[in-house]
């Protein structure tokens, strides 16, 4: 057994004592990089923590819903995170493209919005705009269908190469209608009107849970940190939960919980599991 890490808030008291009441009625939503997969150097080889899926697997049937939101496109994640194999959950949602997307476990389909306009103009000139702004080599673009989003992890200086890169992308990204999410040493351009935080507030208008949870590392968490606080005053119990990085440290200031990144989810799942599970044994079919 497994026991639950300590909120460092009143609200997180209140909000695990609210999933220790009734965890069928809870709603877990967690992002996939940074939080459920460890960062690394390239995005394509991004991958679930090793304890994930377990215990994702085991949590599934004991709470009402488990979701993925998440900045990848919905299938990407699906395939970094083998989150289609026998062993992933059953009953689980990814919400991907920052909400835009949805792929349902249930039925094994993936919605997409139709192609953006300024997304693929934008394309056609990204090429020429990062080799004007950063040295050969010192940026990585991932196109992601939906998005483009620019990376400098690989690069010798990765936060000057992301400065130099931040005015020029913010200008294409205005010439086309796209708005631009900055992360962990990425900037992205994607189309506006959705995000984490509305995202999250669709799910529970949906799902109408008890207690909401919400797991997150980087700056585009924090819309779905806030959709949290605002459901609290709703009267909602919610827990902010950070995979806690030195690379983020914006995150410390809106968090009721924080873990040490993807090897704390893992065991902050698990434990949620064995919570769960003590509090009502028997899982839903
Ligand atoms: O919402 P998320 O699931 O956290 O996705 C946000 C972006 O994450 C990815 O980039 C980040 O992870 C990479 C792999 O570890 C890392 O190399 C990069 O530096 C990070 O910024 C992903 O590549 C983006 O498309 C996501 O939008």
């Amino acid at each position: 057994m497994v026991s639950l890490p300590v909120p460092q808030t009143d609200a997180g008291h209140d909000g695990l004592a609210a999933f220790r009441r009734s965890p069928r009625r809870a709603l877990l939503a967690l992002d996939f990089d940074g939080t459920l997969a460890p960062i690394v150097p390239d995005p394509e080889q991004a991958r679930a923590h090793p304890d994930v899926l377990p215990a994702l697997a085991r949590l599934a049937p004991l709470v009402g819903t488990l979701a993925i939101i998440t900045g990848r496109a919905a299938a990407t994640a699906v395939r970094l995170g083998r989150l289609d194999a026998d062993e992933a959950p059953a009953d689980l949602t990814v919400l991907g493209a920052y909400g835009a997307e949805r792929w349902d476990a249930a039925t094994g389909r993936t919605r997409t919005p139709g192609p953006h306009a300024g997304v693929a103009a934008a394309r056609a000139e990204l090429p020429e705009v990062v080799s004007g702004s950063v040295p050969s080599g010192q940026a990585h673009i991932e196109d992601k269908g939906g998005a483009l989003a620019v990376h400098t992890r690989r690069a010798a200086d990765p936060a000057a190469a992301l400065e130099a890169l931040r005015r020029p992308l913010t200008e294409l990204a205005a010439r086309h209608g796209l708005h631009v999410e900055p992360g962990r040493l990425v900037l992205e351009l994607r189309p506006p009107g959705m995000d984490k935080g509305a995202a999250l507030t669709r799910l529970v208008a949906e799902r109408d849970p008890s207690v909401v949870i919400y797991g997150g590392d980087d700056l585009g968490d924090l819309a779905a940190f806030a959709a949290v606080e605002r459901l609290r005053a709703d009267g909602v119990p919610g827990i902010r939960v950070v995979s806690a990085s030195a690379e983020v440290p914006e995150l410390a200031a809106a968090t009721d919980l924080a873990v040490d990144g993807p090897a704390g989810i893992a065991a902050l799942l698990a434990a949620l599991a064995d919570a769960a599970h003590e509090a009502d044994p028997d899982p839903r079919d």
